[in-house]
């Protein structure tokens, strides 16, 4: 992939997470800058991935040619306000991490014309696993998609959306999934140990059985995951039983209210930052 002078403007768990990914897969730490306003967490990420740290957005992103806004939403129009006001953005391509902030309110806060990109990735990123949906407006380049389509590649899968909305979609199947799926697992690990399992043992049990779950998916894509689930369950047996219960419980029908949830929530974000 071509490696460009790339800036990340917030320095947390997402920044880490992607940083700590391109890193690992070879793209040049001397052309990787953090800024945040403390210490702490950039200069975590300077020893541990040796990029540069920064507490200054304007002088890191006048040397960049991409700007990464890792901020949470709400800090995004302060982080822009200097931005726009000291920085000629064009020429750099700006890309956004942020949940339920839409391209036209970039627009609003950075000017126009803008060559922005929204990613919104995922912490499993952090491993090489990350899951990102990308949504440019029309006038992007080819470039500038292939750049970004080849960064967030380096640290796990990608997928375009066409219309924007479809990052609120990306964002309640993907972006909060890694929570959903800790919710569960710690919920198993607790269960394990009040069955008598230490704490490590009752640990592994569970993270070993979902990663062998989602590697099974994932080396059969041709198989419904209904039908691998089929395949786990005898008849008469103790899957059927647990099954039962969590159907009884609604728990497909709870997945899908939660996985709503998230997208109300990123709808009402797009109004309120
Ligand atoms: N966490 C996740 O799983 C995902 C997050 N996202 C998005 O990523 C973005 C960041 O989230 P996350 O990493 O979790 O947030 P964190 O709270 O972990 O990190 C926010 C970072 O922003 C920095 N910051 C705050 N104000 C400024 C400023 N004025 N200038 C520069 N940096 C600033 C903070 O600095 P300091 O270190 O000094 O506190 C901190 O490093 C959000 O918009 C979120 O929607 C998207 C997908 C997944
Ligand atoms: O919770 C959030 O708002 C962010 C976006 C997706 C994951 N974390």
């Amino acid at each position: 992939m071509q490696h460009r002078k790339i800036t990340f403007i917030g320095a947390g768990n997402m920044a880490r997470a992607i940083i700590a990914g391109l890193v690992a897969g070879g793209y040049p730490a001397t052309l990787i800058s953090v800024c945040a306003p403390s210490s702490k967490n950039r200069d975590a990420l300077a020893t541990d991935y040796g990029i540069i740290s920064s507490a200054n957005n304007i002088a890191c992103a006048q040397e960049a040619d991409v700007v990464v806004l890792a901020v949470k939403p709400q800090m995004m129009a302060d982080v822009c306000k200097p931005l726009q006001e000291q920085i000629d953005l064009s020429g750099k391509l700006v890309l956004s991490i942020a949940a339920g902030i839409l391209v036209s309110r970039f627009y609003q806060m950075l000017g126009e014309p803008l060559n922005i990109v929204r990613i919104m990735p995922n912490t499993p990123s952090l491993v090489g696993k990350g899951m990102s949906g990308l949504y440019a407006p029309p006038q992007v380049s080819q470039a500038d998609r292939d750049y970004t389509r080849d960064l967030m590649s380096s640290v796990g899968k990608v997928c375009w959306v066409a219309d924007e909305n479809g990052i609120n979609g990306v964002i309640a199947a993907a972006g909060s999934a890694p929570a959903y799926f800790f919710l569960f697992m710690d919920a198993m690990q607790q269960e394990a140990e009040r069955m008598g399992f230490s704490h490590q043992a009752a640990r592994e049990l569970v993270q070993q059985a979902a990663i062998g779950a989602a590697a099974l998916a994932a080396a059969n894509p041709e198989i419904p995951l209904s039908t691998l689930r089929e395949q786990v369950t005898s008849k008469g047996g103790t899957t059927a039983e647990a099954l039962r219960v969590f159907n009884e419980q609604q728990l497909p029908a709870t997945v899908a209210k939660a996985m709503q949830a998230a997208v109300s929530r990123a709808q009402e974000m797009e109004k309120l930052f």
